[in-house]
């Protein structure tokens, strides 16, 4: 099994490996200072069918009294009335501080179980167990919780570590296609931010051919980046790299056009393009990350207007005061932060990024 340990504000593990899940109580109990009497395991709807009786049977195994909660899948439900449900399952299960919460699914789960892990009774203990690519090699691991409000992607959430990641890849072989896809894009993300090996790995290979490799070299990029920077004073940034407009986009879709991969991966092209036309990115760049996505099955262009992605923008988590911190591609694998004065916000997506 590979293992890593987190050397964060509260340290916690991440196993990686086949047929995790049926083995998911003891792995807990084994991995968790006190014992839980109660856990609830929070899912969604395609995910309950295939692996929620495993999970629990484990558990069970383990003397703790488990309760379900099931919601209906999609980035549709990251809002706060389902957490709010979260809350009111959590107390009726009578979950206390020594408990736990699972959150058994994709990166719309662990967001929203974190989220109400990090706020239910000021902060119980959490469980990750990813079931997509993206929540496998990006989502779980960082302790960065959300949900969606009107106004814009994440912008309501916490920091908040999980107590364990139990990264099960045996549960990508029931994935759709297009969600594989989707956590590509952000496997071509760490490429472009951190390591040009990667990126010229996803481009001479095939993804799958190499799978448990590229989940490790992923989660390894992201352990590195969050040990070093787990609040986002710096560093941890450059893991926003595509997001700022990518954000922009799937909220113009209201959360339902766009998944999280593609408007990423849109974003990505975006920001490369804006860099090239403003000199800090060498030209080619962009085209090289787009040939990348299309390899993946992803989209690389948004006929959505940039004027109003550069006005919704503006209310994303990297603008600090008056400047929008801007994630740009030195060359492919090294990325820097470059501040855009939001006086000159709009003319920079404008002028750099439409070509
Ligand atoms: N916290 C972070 O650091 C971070 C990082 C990246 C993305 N995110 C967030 O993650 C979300 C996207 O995550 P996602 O792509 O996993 O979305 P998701 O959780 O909606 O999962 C995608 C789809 O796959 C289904 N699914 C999950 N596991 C499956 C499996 N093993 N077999 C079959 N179907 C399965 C789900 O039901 C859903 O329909 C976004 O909200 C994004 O903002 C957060
Ligand atoms: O962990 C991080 O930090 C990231 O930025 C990872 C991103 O892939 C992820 O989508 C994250 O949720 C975006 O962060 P946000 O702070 O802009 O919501
Ligand atoms: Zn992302």
């Amino acid at each position: 099994m590979d293992s890593l340990l987190v050397h964060a504000s509260t340290p916690y593990s991440i196993l990686i490996d086949f047929d995790l899940l049926s083995q998911s109580g003891p792995l807990i109990l084994s991995h968790l200072d006190k014992k839980p009497e109660r856990a609830v395991i929070v899912t969604d709807s395609n995910v309950a069918p295939l692996y929620l009786h495993t999970v629990q049977r484990s558990l069970e195994a383990e003397g703790i009294a488990v309760t379900p909660m099931i919601f209906g899948a999609g980035e549709s439900s990251k809002r706060l009335k389902t957490v709010a449900q979260m809350y009111s399952v959590f107390s009726q299960a009578g979950l206390t501080r020594t408990d736990i919460a699972v959150a058994l699914g994709g990166g719309v789960t662990g967001d929203m179980c974190g989220f109400a892990a990090a706020s239910y009774m000021r902060g119980i203990r959490y469980i990750q167990i990813p079931t997509t690519l993206l929540s496998q090699i990006d989502s779980s691991v960082g302790g960065k919780t959300a949900i969606d409000i009107d106004e814009g992607k994440n912008l309501v959430g916490a920091f908040w570590n999980p107590a364990l990641v139990l990264c099960d890849i045996g549960t990508l072989s029931t994935l759709t296609p297009h969600f594989f896809a989707d956590g590509m894009a952000e496997a071509i993300k760490y490429g472009c931010i951190k390591s040009l090996s990667l990126f010229e790995q996803l481009e001479k290979q095939n993804a799958s051919d190499f799978l448990p490799d590229m989940i490790s070299q992923c989660i390894r990029i992201k352990c590195g980046v969050v040990e070093r920077d787990e609040r986002e004073s710096g560093e941890r940034m450059l893991l926003n790299f595509g997001h700022t407009l990518g954000h922009a986009l799937e909220k113009y879709y209201h959360y339902e056009g766009l998944s999280h991969g593609e408007a990423v991966g849109i974003g990505m092209v975006l920001a490369s393009r804006a860099g090239e036309t403003l000199g800090i990115t060498p030209a080619g760049t962009a085209d090289r990350i787009a040939a990348l996505l299309q390899k993946y099955h992803l989209p690389t262009s948004d006929p959505a207007p940039l004027g109003t992605l550069a006005k919704f923008a503006l209310s994303d988590k990297k603008r600090l005061g008056s400047t929008v911190n801007f994630v740009a591609l030195k060359t492919i694998g090294d990325a820097f932060v470059h501040p855009v004065p939001q006086s000159q916000w709009e003319a920079f997506v404008l002028g750099g990024a439409s070509r």
